[in-house]
């Protein structure tokens, strides 16, 4: 194991440890949101501190590192104890988050503790997604900053309902009640422009403990609760929207023929025994019959408890369904209006196809439509053809398949999503769904009884799609030009997409950026599609420099149906060919984002066909694909 996967292991046991210990008391989880110069490290390292609840080995280590590191002689360096921040390497994103916890006597908590620095969005985000509270730290000297107002519209956007807005350092200006004053206003007025329905301010000295624990003697005209009284008695428990019952199932467990169980975790319950349920999006019912689990059968499961449920009808539910009361079911839809942020250094771009995650179910989706992305520091929206790390978007969002869903502020189980890159698996977006575009039911699949086999055996062919990909000038049209007059000779019905000509037509609205060109390949990859329903081997030449959206191309069609032909000619070669002119003039500068020059090209890694054209003649090449393609 790396020393990264030992130190997650390590906490999350010591995490399972801990809330064993504190079964019996309420959780509180919570974020804190502030940069280490408005005190941010201090805060945390003295409520752990002072609850006196720290772990022991923790502070030992602690005392430890601050006679080594610290710089308060021999006080406790409370900075210290929070800023060793463990990477956690989630679907292959490393996110800054520290996890801490500790309890009193009336509670537990859980505190995500993020950089605050501007680039790291994501880590926010990582950490508020599963908070109740946020506390949104300000320098009492220097106010409400850009950054306050970011960390605000984040908190807001992935649903916190409370926050705390701990005005620290305030024995730095003289315990000033017309400073804190000035401040409250200011962010109470920017909470209500943000939704945040609870907030709580308090004055602090987070160094020098005022109004931590204890009241502070130095502020008199404060008469609210301390920092620690409001965590351990605010009520910032989640109300899911309508607390129906909602189990997304991880797996079907079938030990045996007479056993088939759907185990998951309880996102919103109670369910009972006897209750009817429906499997989401299929739309089945059936009674619960058993509620199984480690330690024996329930009559009732509630919220976070893991289960496996028995029914009383033979079912098909697989991984990723929702089983959930019958009563009132989860919507179900295919297209939706979605916040969207994105955490990957590769840009996002609209059309491309990524998995989405949603509770225990993958689908495919695309981002159909950027209406706009938000500047989080100003909220203001702003017009976007793709989203850079970190930027947040409103978006219309598509998916393959219709999932069972609830919106983000009904719940965050069933609202909240990831998006994963279909190449690297790597997790590349985090989004809430804020409403269903269209039901999945309202459009249907008109059947049609003539299909694509009659067709095609009408012109005694087998329809195919191939798809030449390769540089400009590399020779594509050349090839596909000599193979179609071959397959016509030999009596085929085909036909030839080529990038110039559907350029001037169907896709003139689209350029030569990388968002133009994934919808540029989208749309003629639909149009390849609709023609080989129609019975045709249709030759598509299209330069199709992104890997990602041949795929998407190849998935689209039937086993065999798609061959990619690679026509490998290299950049210095097509260059010296230059049969447009374009090498030349995307050298002067005239042409941007050329492709090979200032565009990248993604060399295919498993083309059914590879054509070199520098060893071979055009026509030699033509001849043999078409003999491996049709040998008798
Ligand atoms: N910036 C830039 N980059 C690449 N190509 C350019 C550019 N500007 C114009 N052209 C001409 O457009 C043709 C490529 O269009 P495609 O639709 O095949 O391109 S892509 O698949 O969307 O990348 C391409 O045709 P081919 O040379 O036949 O490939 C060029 O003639
Ligand atoms: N072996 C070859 N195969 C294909 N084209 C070749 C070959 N050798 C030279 N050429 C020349 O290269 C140019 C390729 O242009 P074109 O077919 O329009 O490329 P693309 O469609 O990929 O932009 C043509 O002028 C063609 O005559």
């Amino acid at each position: 194991m790396s020393g990264n996967a030992e130190q997650a292991a390590r906490a999350r046991s010591a995490v399972a440890a801990y809330l064993q210990r504190h079964e019996t008391k309420s959780l509180l989880r919570f974020i804190t949101c502030g940069s280490v110069d408005d005190g941010k490290s201090t805060l945390i390292g003295r409520l752990l501190h002072d609850t006196k609840l720290l772990l022991d080995d923790q502070l030992a280590a602690l005392e430890a590192d601050s006679r080594r590191h610290g710089t308060r002689g021999d006080e406790i360096d409370f900075a210290l104890l929070v800023d060793g921040l463990a990477a956690e390497r989630e679907q292959g994103i490393t996110i800054d988050v520290a996890y801490r916890f500790f309890g009193t006597d009336k509670r537990k908590f859980i505190v995500a503790d993020c950089p605050g620095h501007e680039q790291y969005t994501r880590n926010m985000a990582t950490g508020a997604s599963t908070a109740d509270l946020a506390i949104v730290l300000v320098d009492a000297r220097k106010g409400l900053l850009t950054q306050t107002r970011r960390h605000s519209y984040i908190v807001s956007l992935l649903g916190i309902r409370h926050v705390i807005l701990a005005v620290n350092k305030m024995d730095l200006v003289d315990y000033d009640p017309e400073v804190f004053d000035d401040i409250v206003t200011g962010y109470r007025a920017l909470a209500g422009q943000l939704g945040i329905p609870n907030v709580t301010c308090i004055p602090l000295s987070a160094l020098k403990g005022d109004n931590m624990l204890e009241r502070s003697a130095a502020t008199p005209w404060y008469q609210g609760e301390t920092l620690l009284e409001h965590l351990e008695s605010v009520d910032a428990g989640r109300e899911s929207g309508t607390g129906a019952f909602r189990l997304p199932v991880q797996w079907v467990c079938r030990p045996d023929q007479d056993f088939r169980g759907f185990a998951g975790t309880v996102a919103s319950g109670p369910v009972s025994v006897g209750e009817e349920i429906a499997v989401l999006p299929s739309g089945q019912r059936s009674r619960v019959a058993r509620i199984v689990t480690a330690d024996g059968d329930l009559q009732r499961a509630f919220p976070g408890q893991a289960v496996t449920l028995t029914l009383s009808d033979e079912i098909d539910a697989s991984r990723g369904d929702v089983i959930a009361a019958a009563s009132s079911p989860p919507e179900v839809a295919d297209q939706f209006a979605v916040h969207l942020l994105w955490m990957d250094e590769q840009p996002l771009l609209p059309g491309r196809p990524y998995w989405l995650k949603i509770g225990t179910r993958t689908v495919g989706a695309q981002v159909t439509e950027i209406k706009h992305k938000i500047d989080a520091n100003t909220q203001d929206q702003l017009a976007a053809k793709h989203l850079e790390l970190n930027e947040i978007a409103y978006c219309n969002l598509y998916l393959d398949q219709p999932i069972a869903f609830e919106t983000y502020a009904d719940s965050r189980e069933l609202g909240a999503f990831i998006l994963i890159d279909r190449q690297t698996n790597g997790t590349v977006g985090a989004g809430t769904l804020d409403f269903a575009l269209r039901r999945a039911g309202n459009i249907h699949w008109q059947h049609i009884d003539v299909d694509k086999s009659a067709r095609a055996r009408i012109k005694h062919q087998q329809p195919r799609c191939l798809w030449f990909t390769g540089l400009s000038g590399s020779g594509k049209s050349t090839i596909a030009n000599l193979v179609e007059k071959r397959l016509l000779a030999m009596g085929h019905h085909t036909y030839i997409l080529d990038g110039d000509n559907v350029r001037h037509g169907l896709n003139k609205d689209l350029g030569f950026t990388d968002e133009d060109r994934v919808e540029n390949i989208r749309r003629v990859a639909e149009v390849a599609k609709l023609m080989v329903d129609a019975g045709l081997i249709v030759l598509v030449s299209f330069i199709s420099p992104f890997r990602a959206e041949r795929r998407m191309a190849r998935e689209m069609f039937d086993e065999g149906e798609f061959q990619e032909v690679f026509v490998d000619t290299p950049l210095q070669v097509a260059e010296q060919r230059d049969a447009k002119g374009l090498y030349a003039k995307a050298r002067a500068g005239q042409i941007r984002n050329f492709t090979g020059i200032d565009s990248p090209y993604e060399r295919p890694e498993r083309p059914e066909h590879v054509l070199d054209t520098v060893a071979e003649d055009a026509a030699i090449l033509a001849e043999r694909l078409v003999r491996t393609l049709l040998p008798d």
